[in-house]
C-alpha cells in the first residue's frame, strides 16, 4: 500500500469513530471524507479541524494503556497551537500552558499541539522529555542532581547553558521548528511552582532538603490521531504520588534517598530482613501526600487512583468500548497486590488515536 492509501485509510477509520463519538450523522461523515480524500490526492495530507483535534487527543489519553489516571479523559483542556512557527512563539505557548496548567496548585489536565511535519515543513520538535525537571551532572565525586537527565543535561552544556550544580536546577526549554537549530531557553522561576517535602511524624525529614516540581508534563511522545504524526503535543495531568516517592526520590540510580531516610526514622540498615528499605519507602510516600496536601498541589495516592481507574474500567464497559491496558505500568510501585488492579489481566492492544513514543515509531 502506498503511504497516501495508508494516510487515507488510517483517516477514514478515524473520523468515522470519532464523528459517531460526537453524534453526527452519516450526511456529515460522508461530506467530510470526501474533504480530507481531495486533500490527500492534492497535497499529499490534510488538516483537522479543532474539533477532530481536541476529540483525537481526549481518545489518545483514554487509549493510553500505561496510563491509571484515564477516568478523567475527556475533562482534558486542548490547546491548539498549530499556527506557530517561531521558536519564540512556541517558548511563549510553552509558558502559558505551564501557567494554566498549574492553575495555582489546582492542576488542570492540559495538552499543547503544535504544527505536525508536512510534506514540505519539518514540523515542531520539543528535546525535552518534561517541560519541567531537574538538571544532572555527572562529577568526579558522583552526579548532582537527578541522573536520568545527565545526559540531556549535557547537551544543554553543550549549547552554552549553565547551571548553578544544586540537586534542583530546572532544565532550560530545547524547542527545535522546521529545519533550524533547536533553541535553548530558560523558563522563568516564578513560573515554577515547587514543593518542599516534609513528614507530619519526623520533624528533621525537612533536613534532607528535597523538593518537587508540582506539574509532570511530558514532552517527548508523539501524538497520532488518524494517520498525523504530532511530534510536538506536551500533556500534563497531576501526579500520583508513588512516582516521586517511590521511584524519583527511591530508585538507587535517581535520588537514592532511602537509606538517608531510614537513618533519620533511627532504623538500622545493617540487615535487609529488618525491612528497614520498605519502612523508609512508605514514609518517603506519606510525605509526599502530606507536602503537596499542605501545598495545596493536586495529587493522587496509589489506592484512590486505582479505585478511579476502576470507575473509568465500568465507564468504558457501559460505553461498549473493549479496554485496553498494559498490567506490568498499570500495577503501582508499592503495596500493588493492594489494588485490584493486580488480580486482574488487562488486553496490551494499540488501539489509535494513541500516544506513542520516538522509538516506537517504524516507517
Ligand atoms: C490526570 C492525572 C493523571 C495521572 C494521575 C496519571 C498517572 C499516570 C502514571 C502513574 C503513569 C505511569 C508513569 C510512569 O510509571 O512513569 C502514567 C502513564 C501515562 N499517562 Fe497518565 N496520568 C494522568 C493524566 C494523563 C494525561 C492527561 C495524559 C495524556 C493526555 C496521560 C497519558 C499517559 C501516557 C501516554 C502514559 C504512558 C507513558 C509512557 O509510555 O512512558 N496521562 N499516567
Ligand atoms: N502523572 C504523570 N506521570 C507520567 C505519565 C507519563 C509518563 C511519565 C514518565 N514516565 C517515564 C519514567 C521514566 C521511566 C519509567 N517512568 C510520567 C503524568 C505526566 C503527564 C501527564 S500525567
Amino acid at each position: 500500500m502506498k503511504a497516501r492509501d495508508i494516510l487515507l485509510q488510517e483517516a477514514e477509520d478515524y473520523i468515522k469513530t470519532c464523528y459517531t463519538e460526537l453524534g453526527k450523522t452519516e450526511q456529515e461523515t460522508c461530506a467530510r471524507l470526501e474533504e480530507i480524500r481531495q486533500e490527500i490526492d492534492q497535497g499529499g495530507t490534510y488538516e483537522h479541524t479543532f474539533e477532530e483535534l481536541e476529540h483525537g487527543a481526549k481518545m489518545a489519553w483514554r487509549n493510553s494503556n500505561r496510563c491509571i489516571g484515564r477516568l478523567f479523559w475527556d475533562s482534558m483542556v486542548v490547546r491548539d497551537q498549530r499556527h506557530l512557527e517561531h521558536p519564540e512563539d512556541i517558548y511563549a505557548s510553552l509558558l502559558n500552558h505551564i501557567e494554566s496548567a498549574t492553575n495555582g496548585g489546582k492542576i488542570i489536565p492540559t495538552i499543547s499541539v503544535f504544527k505536525p511535519p508536512g510534506p514540505n515543513s519539518e514540523g515542531v520538535r520539543i528535546w525535552n522529555h518534561q517541560l519541567i525537571r531537574y538538571a544532572g551532572y555527572e562529577t568526579e565525586s558522583g552526579i548532582i542532581g537527578d541522573p536520568a537527565s545527565v545526559t540531556f543535561t549535557k547537551t544543554c552544556l553543550d549549547m552554552g547553558w549553565n547551571g548553578n550544580r544544586t540537586d534542583f536546577d530546572v532544565l532550560p526549554l530545547l524547542i527545535q521548528s522546521g529545519d533550524s537549530d533547536p533553541v535553548l531557553f530558560n523558563i522563568p522561576d516564578e513560573l515554577v511552582l515547587e514543593v518542599p517535602l516534609t513528614h507530619p511524624d519526623y520533624p528533621s525529614f525537612g533536613d534532607l532538603g528535597l523538593r518537587w516540581y508540582a506539574v509532570p508534563i511530558i514532552s517527548d511522545m508523539l501524538l497520532v490521531i488518524g494517520g498525523i504524526r504530532y511530534t510536538a503535543a506536551p500533556f500534563n495531568g497531576w501526579y500520583m504520588a508513588t512516582e516521586i516517592g517511590a521511584r524519583n526520590f527511591a530508585d538507587e540510580n535517581r535520588y537514592n534517598a532511602l537509606p538517608h531516610v531510614a537513618e533519620l526514622m533511627g532504623l538500622s540498615t545493617a540487615s535487609e530482613t529488618t525491612l528497614w528499605r520498605d519502612r523508609a519507602l512508605v514514609e518517603m510516600n506519606v510525605a509526599v501526600l502530606h507536602s503537596y496536601k499542605q501545598a495545596g498541589v493536586s495529587i493522587v495516592d496509589h489506592h484512590t487512583a486505582a479505585a478511579q481507574f476502576k470507575l473509568f474500567e465500568q465507564r468504558e464497559a457501559e460505553c461498549g468500548r473493549p479496554l485496553t491496558g498494559y498490567w506490568n505500568w498499570l500495577i503501582p510501585p508499592i503495596s500493588p497486590a493492594t489494588t485490584h488492579i493486580f488480580h486482574h489481566s488487562y488486553d496490551n492492544t494499540l488501539v489509535f488515536p494513541n500516544f506513542l513514543k520516538r522509538s516506537e515509531i517504524n516507517d
